[in-house]
C-alpha cells in the first residue's frame, strides 16, 4: 500500500469513543465510596479511556513512551538558544538512558522507543530506530519544509510504529519529541491551524530573552506569509512548515486512535502534532489525554482548541515527552480508581448523596 493509501484508510477507520461505555463508566465512578467528583480530573481520565476502549473493566496499562527526533531548517534563522547539533547529541542521551525522558520513563515503568525521522548526522546509537525520511527539513522561511510525499511518508512511519506497539501489547502511548528549533515550527503550525498571530504562539523555547522572542515572532510571521495560500489543508500546512518528527507524531496519534489506544500529549510540540492529527481526523481527539500544561503561550491555546484539560501543571518546559512520561502514573492511578475502588453498595450503603 502507498503511504497515502495507509494514511487515508487509517483516517477513515477512526471512530468516536463509545457514548454507551462513557455512561457506564460515569455511573461506575459515581458509585465509588467518595463524594461525587471529589477525585477531580482523575475521574474523567479513566471515564474517557473506558469510552475509547469500549470497556469499563480496564486492565492496568502497558505504557510506551515514543520520542520522535528530527532537525529543522528553520534553526538556521537563529530561533533557538541552542545549536542544531544538540538534536543528535540528545539521541545518544536517549539511547544511553541519561536523558530526562529516559529517567522518567523508567520511573513510570514504561518502555522508551526513540525514532530518528530526520536528524542531520545522527550518531550511531543502539536501540534508536532509523526511520529517517531526509536529513532535516528545508527552511520554511524560504519554501516548503518538505514535500507532501515526505510529510505523508513521515505520517505513515508514525502510523506503522503505533500499530507495531499496539500489536506488541502496548495500550497507552506517551508522545515525545526532540529537534532543535521545533518550538518555532510548532508556533508556525499552531498559528496557521488556529488562525492566530505569531505573537500569540511564540514563547521562549529553550530559553530565549525578550529580544530573541521578538525575532522568533518575525521569523514565524515570514513563514505564515510565505505559506498563506495553504492554510486550509492540514497536510499541506504540515508539509510547508514541518517538521518530520511532528508529522510522525501526528501519525502515531492517528494509528493509536484507529486501534482505540489512548495517547498522552506532552507539551507544545506534541500539541502541534495533536492539532494536525485532529484536523486530519477530528474523532481522534477522543484518544488524547493532555498530560500537562507547558508555559509556552501557544500550548493552552492548542489544548483549548482540542477540548482537552491538562492533568498536571508543574511549569515543565522541556519537551522530550517528559510531562507525558510523568503523567503515565496519573493515568494508571485513574484506571485503578475505576476498577479497584469499593462502591457504596459493596459496603452495604445505599446513600450516595450528601445528607440534605
Ligand atoms: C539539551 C537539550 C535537551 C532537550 N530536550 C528537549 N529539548 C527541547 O528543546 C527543543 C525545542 O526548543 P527550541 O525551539 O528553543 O530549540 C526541542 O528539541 C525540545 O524537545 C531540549 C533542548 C536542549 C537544548
Ligand atoms: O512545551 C514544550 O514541550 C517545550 C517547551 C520548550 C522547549 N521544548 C519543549
Amino acid at each position: 500500500m502507498t503511504d497515502l493509501t495507509v494514511l487515508m484508510s487509517t483516517i477513515e477507520a477512526i471512530r468516536p469513543a463509545s457514548d454507551q461505555t462513557r455512561r457506564e463508566a460515569t455511573a461506575a465512578m459515581a458509585d465509588k465510596v467518595k463524594p461525587l467528583g471529589s477525585l477531580g480530573l482523575l475521574e474523567e481520565v479513566a471515564i474517557r479511556i473506558a469510552a475509547l476502549r469500549g470497556r469499563v473493566d480496564l486492565p492496568d496499562p502497558t505504557p510506551a513512551v515514543v520520542v520522535c527526533a528530527a532537525d529543522h531548517g528553520i534553526a538556521r534563522e537563529g530561533v533557538s538558544a541552542f545549536p542544531q547539533a544538540v538534536t543528535g547529541l540528545m539521541l545518544t542521551a536517549f539511547g544511553t538512558g541519561g536523558a530526562a525522558v529516559a529517567v522518567l520513563s523508567r520511573a513510570a515503568g514504561a518502555r522508551l522507543v526513540v525514532a530518528d525521522l530526520g536528524v542531520i548526522d545522527p550518531p550511531v546509537v543502539p536501540g534508536v530506530l532509523d526511520l529517517s525520511i531526509r536529513p532535516g527539513t528545508a527552511n520554511s522561511v524560504d519554501g516548503p519544509a518538505m514535500t507532501p510525499a515526505e510529510a505523508t511518508a513521515a505520517l505513515r512511519q508514525g502510523i506503522d510504529l503505533a500499530h507495531e506497539l499496539v500489536d506488541d501489547g502496548v495500550d497507552l502511548i506517551a508522545l515525545g519529541e526532540m529537534g532543535i528549533g521545533n518550538t518555532t515550527t510548532a508556533s508556525a503550525l499552531t498559528a496557521a491551524l488556529l488562525g492566530l498571530d505569531a505573537a500569540a504562539t511564540c514563547g521562549r523555547g529553550t530559553g530565549l530573552d525578550d529580544e530573541q522572542v521578538a525575532h522568533k515572532v518575525s521569523v514565524v510571521d515570514q513563514v505564515l506569509a510565505r505559506h498563506a495560500s495553504v492554510s486550509d489543508d492540514p497536510l499541506a500546512v504540515l508539509a510547508a512548515m514541518g517538521g518530520l518528527e511532528v508529522a510522525a507524531l501526528a501519525g502515531v496519534v492517528l494509528g493509536a486512535a484507529e486501534r482505540k489506544v489512548p495517547v498522552l500529549v506532552d507539551g507544545f510540540i506534541t500539541g502541534a502534532a495533536a492539532l494536525v492529527a485532529a484536523r486530519l481526523a477530528p474523532a481522534c481527539t477522543d484518544a488524547m489525554v493532555a498530560a500537562h500544561l507547558s508555559p509556552e503561550p501557544g500550548h493552552a491555546l492548542q489544548l483549548a482548541a482540542l477540548g482537552l484539560r491538562p492533568l498536571l501543571d508543574l511549569q515543565m518546559r522541556l519537551g522530550e515527552g517528559s510531562g507525558a512520561a510523568l503523567a503515565i502514573n496519573v493515568v494508571r492511578s485513574s484506571i485503578a480508581v475505576l476498577t479497584e475502588m469499593a462502591t457504596f453498595a459493596s459496603l452495604g450503603l445505599d446513600q450516595t448523596s450528601p445528607v440534605t
